[in-house]
């Protein structure tokens, strides 16, 4: 409480203690990063970035950074001790706009007996731009350097104290506004921005977004500078971080929150009889998460049954699940057990649970309640200890509403629900899913491929996934496949829009073959409110078995929750 009650006693000069800034969205990494960018584009071989406290009189905090040409190497220190500024800090301090200077200029203006205070004084180029954000000079970024700076380095480092400038205030906001809610005083609104920071190599493209659109001289800089910095990228591996923490689930990659959560309750679930409904896009790891739940469960010993209820017919579903005595129907030649009983003692996996024809699903639901089902064609019952896990990429609470899905039988599935997150959620694991299928299909085919570039990862996490980690892992597995060196340096993903003159003038996207059959399934597939098969489904209407249809989902990557 002594921590608080100090912070109370500062409030009236809004003044931080040390280190509230470098506490939170580490930017001490962030500036580190910067720094980093700032050699490698620029050879800048010496930044400081001050932050003052209200009135200017003191540096709350000072990171610096070095490069030694000779080692190759970054040195960096922070000091989060507040200190009085110096003279010449205090000059720096009152400039409210970017100021260079070379060493002779410091001597002239200070008088001849001027000693420079600090060793970077002795670099006979230095730049100082001001973190300006409301009109208020929060702090200074120094660049000092041997030689001169570029129009094009001064330019983007100015954007980067835009940025930074950006991000000390909303912290400051931040650290406001807790003590204000101590206070009960109305908190204000944090600073824009800086919430869609993912990681820290976002910060470069955000630098290049906030430009100003006017400014076409500007930009092509940038872009060019962003060009150089991929070309940079493209070159440099892409080095893994080392997961944190031991997981449970070495098959299943994922250190996102969302697939935290996941796992947590899979360890909670896993050895419960209860029924579990898996929920997500396609693509998103459903069956997976299913055999995990079982392979934990106390059913592991005995067989996990699978059962794609979009792949087969609506009208062999129940012989499928139930089984049939033999003559029950034509073409039933001889008894055959269902997925219900192969999976006594252990798990049935109910893929697409919500194709379940309405006249089966009440079968379904007494099966699963009375824990017993009888074939088709037979007279007697028969008693089955099976675990059900079903899952789907409906939104069948919209189908119970449609009335398409009883629900009765939603509320019996739905007992422990288990939401997966789709790819371009969680951004975050690419690096991770995409190290893993490179070692997957290197060691399946015997291909020397090591690693991607930073570039490619870049790419891979700029793209929206709409087939999910399915769609990943192929495209890795292709690239695995055709890569001729042992770093993937560039990703082939599939192409942007291409335009041409529309017969009215305007420009219309020219579609692929590909394209043009994804739209006309999607179209098909909202007409019939998502229904592959049966007699009102999609794949009546286009003259193609439901299997075919839903194969042709999946490798085009439609996503039904959509629909
Ligand atoms: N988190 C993950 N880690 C590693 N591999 C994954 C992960 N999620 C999915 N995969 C892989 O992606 C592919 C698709 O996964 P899966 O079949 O479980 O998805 P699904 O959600 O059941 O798809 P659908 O709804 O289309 O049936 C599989 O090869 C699976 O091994």
């Amino acid at each position: 409480m002594g921590g608080i009650s100090e912070k109370l006693s500062n409030k009236s000069h809004r003044q931080l203690p040390a280190a509230v800034l470098t506490s939170n969205l580490q930017v001490a990494h962030l500036i580190d990063t910067f720094f980093k960018r700032l050699q490698l584009l620029y050879s800048i071989e010496y930044a400081v970035l001050l932050v003052y406290d209200e009135r200017q009189t003191m540096a709350n905090e000072c990171f610096t950074s070095t490069y030694d040409l000779n080692e190759e190497v970054f040195v960096n220190e922070i000091n989060a001790q507040p200190a009085t500024l110096t003279n010449q800090q205090k000059v720096i301090a009152g400039y409210s706009f970017p100021v260079l200077k070379t060493a002779q200029e410091w001597v002239e203006e200070t008088g001849k007996n001027h000693k420079p205070l600090n060793s970077h004084l002795s670099y006979p180029y230095h730049c100082y731009i001001p973190l300006e954000t409301n009109n208020h000079v929060l702090g200074t970024f120094e660049l000092h350097n041997s030689t001169e700076f570029s129009t094009e380095c001064l330019a983007f480092c100015c954007s980067v104290a835009d940025l930074i400038a950006d991000i000390i205030q909303h912290q400051q906001n931040n650290y406001n506004s807790k003590v204000d809610q101590l206070h009960h005083v109305q908190a204000p609104p944090a600073v824009s921005n800086i919430e869609r920071i993912e990681s820290l190599e976002d910060l470069f493209d955000i630098v290049i977004k906030l430009l100003p659109a006017t400014s076409n001289a500007v930009r092509k800089q940038f872009d060019e500078l962003k060009k150089r910095a991929e070309q940079l990228d493209n070159a440099t591996l892409y080095q893994p971080e080392e997961p944190t923490f031991e997981s449970s689930y070495p098959n299943i990659i994922g250190t996102a929150t969302a697939m935290k959560r996941v796992f947590g309750l899979i360890d909670q679930i896993a050895n419960s009889d209860s029924t579990v409904l898996i929920l997500g896009e396609t693509g998103t790891g459903k069956e997976l998460i299913a055999k995990a739940v079982h392979e934990h469960s106390g059913r592991k010993n005995h067989a996990i049954i699978s059962l794609n209820c979009a792949a087969i017919p609506a009208n062999l579903i129940e012989s499928e699940l139930f089984g049939h005595e033999k003559g029950a129907f034509t073409g039933a030649t001889d008894k055959r057990l269902g997925k219900f009983e192969l999976a006594q003692n252990g798990t049935l996996f109910l893929d697409e649970v919500g194709e379940i024809p309405l006249d089966l699903q009440v079968k379904l639901l007494r099966a699963l309640q009375e824990k017993e089902i009888e074939r088709v064609g037979g007279t007697s019952t028969i008693k089955c200890d099976v675990r059900v896990i079903a899952a789907t990429n409906r939104n069948l609470q919209h189908e119970v509403e449609q009335g398409r899905f009883r629900r009765d039988l939603y509320f019996r599935l739905n007992v422990i629900p288990v939401e997966l997150p789709a790819l371009r959620e969680r951004t975050e694991d690419i690096p991770l899913l995409a190290e893993y299928f490179i070692n997957k299909y290197a060691n399946k085919t015997n291909k020397q491929v090591t690693g991607l570039t930073k570039g490619a990862i870049r790419q891979l996490r700029n793209y929206t996934w709409p087939g999910n980690v399915r769609e990943m892992e192929h495209l890795i597995e292709r690239h695995v496949l055709l890569s001729k060196k042992p770093i993937i340096s560039a990703i082939d993903l599939p192409v942007a829009e291409t335009v041409m003159p529309g017969s009215n003038g305007h420009l219309k996207k020219i579609k692929t073959i590909n394209e043009n059959e994804r739209d006309h399934i999607f179209e098909v597939l909202q007409l019939c409110n998502g229904r592959v098969s049966g007699q009102h489904g999609a794949a009546k209407l286009l003259g193609v078995p439901a299997t075919t249809l839903n194969s042709k989902i999946k490798k085009l990557g439609l996503n039904r929750k959509h629909f």
